[in-house]
């Protein structure tokens, strides 16, 4: 297949901004020569177009071409509920999430979900998304066959508990057991998708479910791991009566055998210096999801103690406890709430980028997304705001390529979003 040379200004963050200094890369007139899906060449547009003068030239021009967004924590059944604002976590969950969630028992409505779902995040730029999935197993196939149609790279399973949701979304360990296995082996490293083990979170996880979760994990090298953690001090409040002999809530997986360098585990807005001692020595990233925290009042995200802790952190949307699909929007909030925190972290835009792309690759141990290196994937998202419109007129006359990502970050939506690309194919495009 004949090469393309995309020529764009681009920028991006191979290396931690947390720990490298000019982490930010920028290429105001760039190139960046693409073939089979892979990244192959990357420097200077006129360069690249001498040495290869075969190559098909892509004019992206006029907007920003950025990595494809990673997403590392949002629930499939969640999208038409979006908007619940308010409510305190186990309050939103009753009144707002689980009702929905029963929904997906049907089949056909789940398949309606999955599409939503699926054209949400990659209209808003997100190509790899941890995708906390449906109680129903059907429903997982659905998403994963939806994923798999729109080339989304999805890492998702199904999610169990075993007591105080709704009778409807209670499994026993023995089914979520069989159910995580049939759906391993049907879709664990099948194209572009990979299987997490995903209990729901220890408020609603018996012990017994937990250990047939480890089972599956141990069975299964490879598959990722996803639950919740420290999110509402309510909740913590009932895992701590729960579960009396464990030291704190991330003892409730540790002691089953779940934390390890394939695991996620979102929020962790009130750990204490043991968790985030454990959780970096054994390379778990947290999902850092600014909107729900704001939304559901969750608290602040103390970004700084797992910064110096050693814990890795990238983004996740949280829809529908988050707001929207937007990692420029979760960027911004990131922001916003570090700023307005005693001792918050100053996020700079390249911190922004780096959280909403390659940190969220690291965090899932996939090396071959999250930046434009030479042999990774052409992921990518094209910025190119509507003439007339203020983030046009920023782009326009932004005296470097980091002011005009910082003004994506601050006023983007995905309405600026004209084109995505996954493994170098079209996953969408602008009407
Ligand atoms: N934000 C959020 N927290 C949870 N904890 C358990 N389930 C959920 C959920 O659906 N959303
Ligand atoms: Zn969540």
């Amino acid at each position: 297949m004949t090469a393309t040379l995309y020529r764009a200004t681009f920028l991006h963050t191979p290396e931690s901004p947390f720990t490298h200094a000019d982490a930010l890369r920028a290429e105001t007139d760039g190139g960046l020569l693409v073939q089979d899906g892979v990244i192959r060449a990357r420097g200077a547009f006129a360069d690249l177009r001498a040495a290869h003068p075969d190559a098909t030239v892509t004019d992206l021009r006029g907007g920003l071409l950025l990595p494809g967004f990673i997403d590392t924590h949002v629930h499939l059944p969640q999208v038409r509920v979006i908007g619940g604002l308010g409510l305190p976590l186990l309050d939103w969950l009753d009144q707002c999430a689980l009702p929905e969630e029963a929904r997906m028992a049907d089949v056909a409505y789940a398949r309606g979900v999955a599409r939503d779902f699926t054209r949400g995040l990659v209209g808003a730029g997100t190509t790899t998304a941890l995708v906390f999935g449906s109680h129903f197993a059907r429903a997982v196939d659905a998403f994963f066959e939806e994923a798999a149609q729109t080339g989304l790279r999805a890492v998702a399973g199904l999610v169990v508990s075993d007591r105080l949701l709704r009778d409807e979304l209670h499994t026993t360990p023995e089914r979520a057991y069989a159910e995580g296995k049939a759906l391993i082996e049907r879709w664990h490293g099948v194209g572009r998708a990979l299987y997490a083990v995903t209990p729901r979170f220890s408020l609603s996880a018996s012990e017994g479910i937990l250990d047939a979760c480890a089972a599956l994990m141990r069975e299964h090298p490879g598959v990722r791991f996803t639950s919740h953690i420290n999110e509402n001090t309510r909740e913590i409040e009932v895992v701590r009566e729960l579960f009396p002999g464990a030291r704190d809530y991330l003892d409730t997986y540790e002691r089953a055998g779940l934390i390890g360098r394939h695991s996620v585990l979102a929020h962790n807005v009130h750990p204490s210096d043991r968790e985030l001692g454990v959780m970096a020595a054994a390379r778990c990233a947290a999902a850092h999801c600014p909107c729900s925290n704001s939304a559901l009042g969750s608290g602040f995200f103390p970004l700084r103690r797992h910064l110096d802790a050693g814990v890795h952190v990238a983004l996740g949307s949280d829809v529908g406890g988050g707001t929207g699909f937007s990692l420029l929007k979760e960027g911004l909030q990131a922001h916003f709430m570090q700023n307005l925190m005693p001792g918050g972290v100053p996020l700079s835009p390249a911190h922004l980028l780096y959280l909403a792309t390659r940190a969220g690759a690291e965090a899932l141990d996939l090396p071959d997304v999250g930046a434009f290196e030479p042999g990774q994937q052409f992921d990518a998202v094209h910025l190119a705001p509507a003439p007339g419109t203020p983030l046009d007129a920023v782009f326009r006359h932004a005296p470097s390529p980091e002011r005009a990502l910082a003004a994506a970050f601050a006023t983007g939506t995905p309405g600026d979003v004209a084109q995505v690309w996954i493994g170098g194919q079209t996953a969408f495009t602008r009407a």
